[in-house]
């Protein structure tokens, strides 16, 4: 049997499920007349039939069925039911559930820059080994995840969504791909509004400057760039965070030097297009769920008022220099820097009547700048001077706060995640990881919502990170704090879910740092332990996953052979970024009913094969349109 579930496009019946014992049912059609669903299948025999809550179409549609006899309909519950879940048949209700996210730990060569391998992982090694049919790998990666490409490593954002969506939506990356593929970016109310600056005002882009593909790409700067030219705009100002993280550090001399040749190209079509200010990302601008605000102040200076304790007349000049100066500074931490005139005078301050761009399709590291530059009452720090500007974000990077207010592109729209379900059929929700996760686990999980579905039903809590250093030099995190808390959590058998993210695996992992990542992933595991003995304790379930790869490969290889790379000194090359490899998942625990186990008709199942099986393991059946759990239960 197979079920097809759908949304009217035009009416206002936004559940419809049916079951079709096979598809000789060409198309269905809701009552108001709208097409829903229809199959090609050569093989069809029967024309449409009508499925709804409208009386009329419904009778027919029961005419239809009983001549047929073999169309069963079921009718979703509308309004405040809609949400409700049916029992699972055969797993009951009521089990605690220890839900671990492992950032940044994939599953790889067990070589000497696989830092999970390296690391002591008594834990992980024994459910790894002990219980085949209940570890398995899952996709983290490329069209598993919504991106464009399957060369597009995994990351927390499109990870997390996966997880928490139960769904594989087309992500920002895509999105904004199309958009510029069709030109249908230049011709939304977003860049209209931006065309309001036209025609004195200088247009300013800011934003990654890499291919890395988690929160920019440098191939759609480029075509908003020629763009924005050919709509008008006579003077471009391009504001460059280095980036070192998604892409080896030291590229940035590469993709700086792309950029300067697309805006000499520009200033030969009469454009005065230049770079104006930049930094490295986790010194400027990118800050993310309000670790550190000065991050975002030494941006608002660069971009904003052109005030840098360095200048200089060129950025190659100033990445040269600055690393000449302080050979410990890479692309993630270059200090804030403006581009000057021979006058000494910066090129490209933000000022009245200019229009302002941020590029970035991910909101996590832009919804903060996109903060001070949209929000009147904006009072994190001082901003000196407020230019009155036309101002864009590449996406809507908050849809609950609606910020920024203009943007290019429409975002994915995530509907119906799990967290809803849960509280809708009562299942209790505690919520943990420390800040620069936190948002990950919550936010981005409930599909890029803010705040909690129930204040009675979840709790979110959140552990402050350590600031100001980088994550190598203190690299047990805060993984026992957020441990103990969750055991703690479980134990007070208050909740249903005990959810956490342990940022070990991909925080240090970006640091490059190889044996503070094993030293990292080892705290990891002793952090599991604390929260599986809870789980003993307590006769519930654990289910232990992770959002993307990270720590288990350290060092760029050979596309073709894996083999690791040297530079010209004979150096291995470090590898900060993520990575395509999969996922491990593993289930366990005393509560987990006997005769539980993974299927194995699945073998290319994701993320978003997760959340069917914990809403499963919690006693229900999952919705409908999520993609189908990863268990079975055998007799
Ligand atoms: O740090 C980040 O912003 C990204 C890498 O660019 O990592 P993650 O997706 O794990 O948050
Ligand atoms: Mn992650
Ligand atoms: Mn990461």
């Amino acid at each position: 049997m197979i079920a097809f579930t759908s949304v009217c496009s035009s009416c206002e019946f936004k559940r419809f499920n049916c079951s079709f014992i096979n598809l000789w049912t060409q198309s269905a059609f809701c009552g108001c007349g709208d097409r829903m669903w229809s199959s090609n299948s050569a093989r069809s025999r029967s024309r449409a039939v009508g499925c709804c809550s409208n009386p009329l179409t419904d009778a027919l549609w029961r005419k239809q069925s009983d001549r047929k006899g073999f169309i069963r309909c079921i009718k979703m519950p509308q309004g405040e039911g809609k949400m409700k879940l049916a029992p699972h048949p055969k797993l009951p209700k009521g089990k605690k559930i220890m839900l671990i996210i492992l950032d940044g730990w994939g599953e790889q060569i067990p070589d000497e820059f696989n830092a999970i391998h390296r690391a002591e992982t008594p834990i992980m090694d024994y459910l790894k080994t002990t219980a085949p049919e209940k570890w398995r790998l899952l996709k983290a990666h490329g069209s598993a995840v919504g991106l464009p490409t399957e060369e597009d490593m995994g990351n927390s954002e499109v990870g997390h969504n996966a997880l928490g969506a139960g769904r594989i939506f087309k992500q920002g990356a895509s999105l904004v791909d199309s958009a510029l593929e069709t030109g249908a970016i230049f011709e939304g109310s977003g860049f209209k509004y931006l065309k309001e600056a036209l025609p004195n005002g200088t247009l300013h882009l800011i934003g990654l400057l890499s291919d890395g593909g988690v929160h920019s790409r440098f191939d759609q700067l480029q075509l908003l760039l020629k763009g924005s030219a050919k709509q008008g705009f006579k003077k471009i100002r391009v504001h460059v965070l280095t980036d070192g993280r998604d892409v080896a550090d030291g590229s940035s001399v590469k993709y700086v030097q792309m950029l300067e040749d697309t805006l000499e190209e520009l200033r030969g079509e009469g454009c005065d297009a230049r770079i104006a200010s930049g930094g490295g990302r986790m010194k400027v601008t990118m800050d993310r769920y309000e670790n550190d605000w000065n991050v975002v102040k030494n941006g608002w200076y660069a971009h904003v008022l052109g005030e840098a304790p360095h200048r200089f007349t060129s950025c190659l000049e100033a990445l040269k220099k600055l690393k000449e100066e302080d050979p410990s500074v890479n692309d993630q931490y270059y200090p804030p820097f403006v581009m000057v005139d021979e006058s000494g005078k910066p090129v490209g301050p933000i000022v009245d009547g200019d229009a302002v761009v941020t590029f970035n399709y991910r909101a996590d590291r832009m919804v903060m700048l996109a903060k001070a530059l949209d929000d009147e009452q904006f009072d994190k720090f001082d901003r000196v001077r407020c230019p009155k500007i036309k101002y864009a974000g590449m996406l809507l990077y908050d849809a609950d706060l609606k910020l920024p207010r203009n943007y290019l592109v429409s975002p994915p729209e995530f509907t119906e995640t799990s967290g809803e379900y849960l509280v809708h059929n009562g299942v209790k929700s505690w919520v943990c990881s420390e800040t620069v996760k936190f948002g990950h686990v919550t936010f981005v999980w409930n599909g890029n919502r803010s705040g909690q579905f129930s204040n009675t039903l979840e709790k979110y809590v959140e552990i402050p990170s350590d600031q100001g250093i980088s994550f190598d030099k203190q690299p047990e995190m805060k993984a026992i704090a957020i441990a103990s808390k969750a055991a703690e959590a479980l134990r007070s058998g208050e909740w249903d879910q005990v959810r956490v993210n342990i940022a070990n695996g991909d925080m240090i992992g970006h640091t490059g740092n190889l044996e503070a990542t094993i030293l990292g992933c080892t705290t990891t595991d002793k952090a599991i332990k604390i929260m599986l003995d809870a789980t003993e304790e307590v006769g519930g379930i654990f289910v232990i996953t992770a959002d993307h790869g990270n720590a288990e490969d350290m060092v760029k290889r050979n596309a073709k052979t894996g083999a690791p790379i040297k530079d010209k000194q004979g150096n291995y090359q470090i590898l900060t970024s993520h990575t395509c490899a999969p996922v491990p998942i593993a289930i366990g625990g005393p509560g987990l009913p006997k005769g539980v186990r993974f299927r194995t008709d699945l073998p290319n199942a994701g993320l978003a094969n997760v959340a069917s099986t914990f809403i499963n393991l919690h006693g229900f059946e999952a919705p409908h349109d999520y993609e189908p759990t990863l268990i079975e239960v055998v007799d």
